[in-house]
């Protein structure tokens, strides 16, 4: 930016006018003082006797007038006035001479002299000559001035035109350029020479150039003047760096110009002059928060917002021409494992690419999009069957099973995917895309890594699951929450070693439920750390009454979630239940399922060594059901093992089960582990496992789970 070309004369305007001055040259003192008194209050009076005085005062001085007289002591008054003239001295020389010859006047007006006065001066004559020159001093003073004025102006308006921040350009009738200011340069790469004469659609980017022609042909003036219309305008060379280092975006503003001469009724339009603002990294802006309120950031697939927002409008389309449209829901399977055990650096780079994957699978015309976390959803317009979502479905798939390498191991990414089908399942945004999240839940809950379409029962079942949440929400607060005992046996000495507390929910609409019935939900929505709080502190009172009551020998087994295993303080949780009420740790035994140690997590394995150092009692539930593998066995340091029910039932009916629990019992042996039978329902059962070395039972045979009063009443000798 340059200097703005200001000076003192910008500020002049109101200054007052100067004194004006008057030099006196005359070697005769006696007309010297004529000459003041004549002329005195209309200027101030300088006075000298000869021509080189004079000379030297004209040299220091500033005067406006000089009475030179022509004959002098030293120099001639003709001399004085070539030397004033050649110094381009400004001041008017009336020269006054007592020759009678004309020649004398002719020299003196050609040397430069401003008036010529004869001697003796007629006072009236010489009064009108030195007014007269004084008007003129006064005159070209004040020209000057304007002079210096205009032009300061001009500079003045040339320099904000070049240093404007934006294009500043008139055009002719023709719509060519007759100006444009320097800042074309620095914008668009194109001197000003090369685009004077052509016509502005050089300049237009082909798309805007019907939005431009508005502009750029407006004849209207002043208030009325087109204003902000949005073009692209095109650069010169690839180094002016801008949206697409092609183009600059630009909003336009244009006024007609009229020759002012005419009468207003007979204008006549002359071309058009307007300012192009640049206001690409303003649009670029826009366009970012645009796109980041409409995207995934870390995908760059359109975001929920977007998805509902295309899918309404291809509704409507598909609507109005009878089509099908598909929805998917798709959510990956394992991926909180992956974040878990790998970090979110690999889980984000396992999300990137699940969502190129997706887009290899789809057409130009389908939509796909992160609504957050591990779930995408697809929009699949124009679809001829319901059945054509299965190809892509199934192509989804086989493309997302690829093996990939997160944390330095491979993986096969699967996904649980869901289908609605417009208008079959669904005729609103929100039906179909809760249609499809409810199939994907379906897929999940029976076993994930499929697709499957919506159908309308699972909406009743969904109504049901909400309603059944809500309760579970309540049920502590409303004390609905219940504990049933079952009692364990020990064959060998007939006595009751124990008691283990299942759960129910004494609910208000469905009656008495059987904990199948809600762990699940339990576990999902996360209520099972509060109910076993409560387990914990109800078993734990309840035992203490029976000790009481003198049954003293009598522990307690109660069942413990794998979400339980999360909390950071569940040992302190469970080391404190039997504390509060007096009993010792050991009276307690958590049982676990198989699946929370194959996990083999160490801050699991570390809980278990902590209980067990506490003395609690830790068994593995349902043992042998599942899983082959003993290691875990050796890291864990369970006290005891339940076997399943399953053997139990199968004893006498398949050969294979009494092997089974024979295998069983010698691993008991070999890690010195308490063993247990449970869904012991017959004698028969009993008999068969106490002869293959398994003593301890618990089942329908001894009794069914029972509330504290009645089981206590039953098995009071
Ligand atoms: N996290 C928690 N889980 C709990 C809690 N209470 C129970 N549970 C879990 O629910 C599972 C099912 O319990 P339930 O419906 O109570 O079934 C138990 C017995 O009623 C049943 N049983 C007992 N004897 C017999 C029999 O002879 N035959 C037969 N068919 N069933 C019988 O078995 C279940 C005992 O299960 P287990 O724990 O494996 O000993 C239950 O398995 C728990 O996982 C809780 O408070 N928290």
């Amino acid at each position: 930016m340059g200097e703005l070309p200001y000076s003192s004369l910008d500020f002049a305007g109101a200054a007052q006018e100067p004194v004006q001055r008057i030099l006196i040259v005359d070697d005769e003192a006696r007309l010297r003082d004529s000459y003041r008194e004549l002329l005195a209050g209309r200027a101030e009076i300088v006075e000298c006797a000869d021509g080189r005085e004079a000379m030297a005062r004209l040299d220091s001085d500033t005067f406006d007038v000089v009475l030179l007289d022509i004959r002098l002591p030293d120099i001639s008054g003709l001399a004085v006035l070539q030397w004033a003239r050649q110094r381009a001295i400004s001041a008017i020389v009336i020269m006054v001479s007592a020759d009678p010859d004309i020649d004398s006047a002719i020299d003196a007006l050609r040397g430069g002299a401003g008036e010529f006065v004869r001697k003796p001066c007629d006072p009236e004559l010489l009064l009108r000559a030195v007014e007269r020159a004084l008007q003129r001093r006064r005159l070209e003073r004040s020209h000057a001035l304007l002079a210096a004025r205009l032009e300061q102006s001009e500079r003045l308006h040339r320099f904000l035109v070049e240093q404007a921040p934006d294009i500043i350009y008139t055009l002719d009738e023709a719509g060519r350029f007759v100006f444009v200011n320097g800042r074309v340069e620095s914008l668009l790469g194109f001197c000003r020479e090369e685009l004077v004469g052509q016509p502005y659609t050089e300049l237009v980017h082909e798309e805007d150039r019907e939005r431009a022609r508005y502009a750029f042909a407006e004849r209207r003036t002043g208030g009325r003047a087109s204003a902000n219309v949005e073009i692209r305008l095109r650069c010169k060379n690839d180094d002016v760096v801008h949206v697409d280092n092609r183009f600059i975006v630009a909003m336009l503003s244009a006024t007609g110009i009229y020759e002012t001469e005419m009468p207003r009724d007979a204008l006549r339009f002359m071309g058009t002059y307007g300012i192009a603002r640049d206001i690409t990294e303003r649009k670029r802006a826009e366009e970012k928060i645009s796109f980041q309120a409409f995207h995934d950031l870390l995908t760059q697939l359109p975001n929920r917002v977007l998805f509902r927002d295309r899918l309404a409008l291809a509704l409507s389309q598909a609507a109005r021409r009878a089509t099908l449209l598909g929805v998917m829901f798709i959510d990956l399977d394992r991926f909180k494992t992956v974040n878990d055990s790998f970090g979110h650096a690999e889980g984000d780079q396992l999300l990137k690419t699940v969502a190129q994957r997706l887009k290899h699978c789809l057409r130009a015309g389908d939509t796909l999009a992160r609504l957050g976390g591990d779930e995408f959803t697809v929009m699949l317009p124009d679809l001829l069957h319901a059945d054509d979502v299965v190809g892509v479905a199934e192509k989804i798939a086989q493309e997302l099973g690829a093996p990939l390498m997160l944390g330095g191991q491979e993986f096969r990414p699967t996904a649980s995917i869901g289908i609605a089908v417009f208008p079959r399942d669904g005729e609103t945004v929100e039906a179909l895309i809760a249609h499809a999240d409810l199939a994907m839940y379906q897929v999940k809950n029976a076993g994930k890594n499929s697709f499957g379409f919506y159908s309308p029962h699972m909406s009743e079942a969904r109504r049901e699951r909400l309603s059944l949440e809500n309760d579970l929400q309540l049920a502590i607060e409303r004390r609905e929450f219940v504990l049933h005992y079952q009692p364990q046996f020990s064959q060998r000495s007939g006595q009751m070693i124990g008691m283990e507390a299942l759960l129910r929910w004494q609910h208000p609409r469905l009656g008495l439920l059987a904990p199948g019935g809600f762990i699940a939900l339990a576990e999902e929505t996360g209520l099972i750390c509060r109910i076993s709080d409560w387990v914990l502190q109800e078993g734990c009172r309840q035992l203490a009454l029976w000790h009481a009551d003198g049954h003293r020998h009598l522990r307690l087994a109660l069942n413990l979630s794998a979400r339980d295993f999360e909390r950071k303080d569940l040992l302190e949780r469970v080391v404190a239940a039997p504390a509060r009420h007096g009993i010792g740790c050991d009276r307690l035994e958590i049982e676990i399922t198989e699946s929370l140690l194959l996990d083999d997590a160490e801050d699991v394995i570390a809980t278990v060594r902590q209980l067990r150092q506490h003395g609690v009692r830790v068994a593995i539930d349902d043992f042998g059901m599942r899983y082959s593998s003993l290691n875990y066995l050796r890291r864990f340091p369970v006290s005891s093992i339940k076997i399943d029910q399953s053997f139990v039932r199968d004893l006498g009916r398949d050969q294979g089960a009494a092997s089974i629990i024979h295998a069983i019992v010698g691993i008991a042996e070999g890690f010195g582990l308490h063993l247990i039978a449970e869904g012991v329902e017959s004698e028969e059962q009993a008999r068969r496992l106490a002869d293959l070395g398994c003593e301890d039972m618990q089942g329908y045979y001894f009794g069914r789970p029972l509330p504290a009063d009645e089981v206590l009443e039953w098995a009071t000798p």
